[in-house]
């Protein structure tokens, strides 16, 4: 079963506690609590999965960690408060190296004042690491995928594809004249859009979904969860000049379906997108329209990508994790 049956097998068709705003089925769940909603998610890497010993260092692997949970705090547009860390760790793992890890988590969580407040320690086979990260939002803030409404505009922070692109440099799957050190740089140390999101809270509606396992992915978790249609305009989708030097086969592949570039793609009225595109220059961050949303219940939960002038359906053809059972 592939990843997504498996969720959709397990969710609870109703929660019993009515503090309870968000389930499963977002970037983080949401629990009322007074003037504030708590923000939470657990999100788990392993060794040979999500990193190998010849793709990072051990301090790497902390920050990355860290960082992809972030994101997910980014996608519901909360600020990131703290962080509990449970790590299986093999016989082969020196102090220094697990002293690393946890460098490469502080040293990104102190640029967001967060702090570690516990986890589980157990040995084990390989390496897996899993962290579970809270966030706070003013009530009623938090920003869902099911926002997406007839009208807004879709957007994305940043540049797509560059995580994979670094990521294949680095298992020599691909050679690279220029930006080598960049490409596999946004791979091993991402940047969580959380100051991006952070500045939109006084936006009545915003959807968001962070960038894991590709957009062409995540845009369809936006269309299925908000019910509409998406389009997205292939010349606008932004890459890196770097990505240019690849085949355009894998140029397509990189950013649509590559992932972990942990940025954020959603949507807004089209009055708002003025005010995102300032406070984005403000950060030094790219921001790019780089579609519609539509309502069209013949096609709503679907994606479609133009290009010179032609409309194609976009595949789901982002990461899923599956096995043979
Ligand atoms: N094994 C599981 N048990 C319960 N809920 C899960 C499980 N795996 C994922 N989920 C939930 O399913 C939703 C989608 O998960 P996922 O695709 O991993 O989100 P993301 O890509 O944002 O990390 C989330 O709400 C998550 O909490
Ligand atoms: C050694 C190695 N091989 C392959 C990948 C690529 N990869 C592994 S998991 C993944 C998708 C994101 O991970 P996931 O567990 O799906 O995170 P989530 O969607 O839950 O945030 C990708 C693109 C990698 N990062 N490292
Ligand atoms: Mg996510
Ligand atoms: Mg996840
Ligand atoms: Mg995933």
């Amino acid at each position: 079963m592939d990843e997504f049956k498996f969720i959709d097998s397990i969710k609870q068709s109703y929660y019993r506690q009515s503090s309870v705003i968000k389930g499963i089925g977002d970037d983080c769940a949401v629990i009322r609590e007074g003037y504030h909603d708590i923000i939470t998610a657990v999100d788990t890497m392993v060794d040979e999965v999500h990193f190998s010993r010849e793709t990072m260092s051990t301090y790497d692997i902390g920050y990355r960690v860290l960082a992809a949970n972030i994101s997910d705090i980014a996608a519901m547009g909360a600020w990131p408060t703290s962080y509990m860390i449970s790590i299986v760790i093999p016989d082969e793992y020196t102090d220094e190296e697990l002293q690393s890890i946890y460098q490469g988590m502080d040293d990104l969580a102190r640029g967001y004042d967060m702090d570690l407040i516990g986890g589980d320690t157990v040995t084990g086979k390989q390496l897996v690491i899993s962290v579970t990260i809270h966030g706070i939002v003013p009530k009623g803030k938090a920003r869902y995928r099911s926002a997406m409404e007839a009208g807004d505009i879709l957007f994305v922070t940043g540049t797509l594809g560059d995580s994979s692109a670094g990521l294949d440099l680095l298992l020599g799957r691909i050679e690279a004249s220029d930006g080598v050190d960049y490409l596999t740089a946004r791979h091993r140390q991402p940047t969580p859009r959380v100051h991006f999101s952070h500045q939109l809270t006084h936006l009545d509606r915003l959807a968001l979904n962070d960038v894991s396992d590709g957009i062409s992915s995540e845009a369809h978790e936006l269309a299925q969860a908000s019910n509409k249609t998406v389009y997205i305009d292939d010349e606008q989708v932004p890459i890196n000049p770097y990505l240019k030097q690849f085949c355009l086969e894998k140029q397509t592949y990189y950013k649509y379906s590559g992932g972990e570039d942990f940025e954020l793609i959603g949507s807004v009225a089209p009055q708002h997108m003025r005010e995102l595109k300032n406070i984005a220059n403000q950060q030094g961050l790219l921001l790019t329209i780089i579609g519609e949303i539509k309502d069209q219940p013949n096609t709503n939960g679907n994606v479609f990508l133009r290009k010179s002038g032609i409309i194609t359906p976009l595949e789901k053809r982002g990461y899923t994790h599956k096995n043979e059972g």
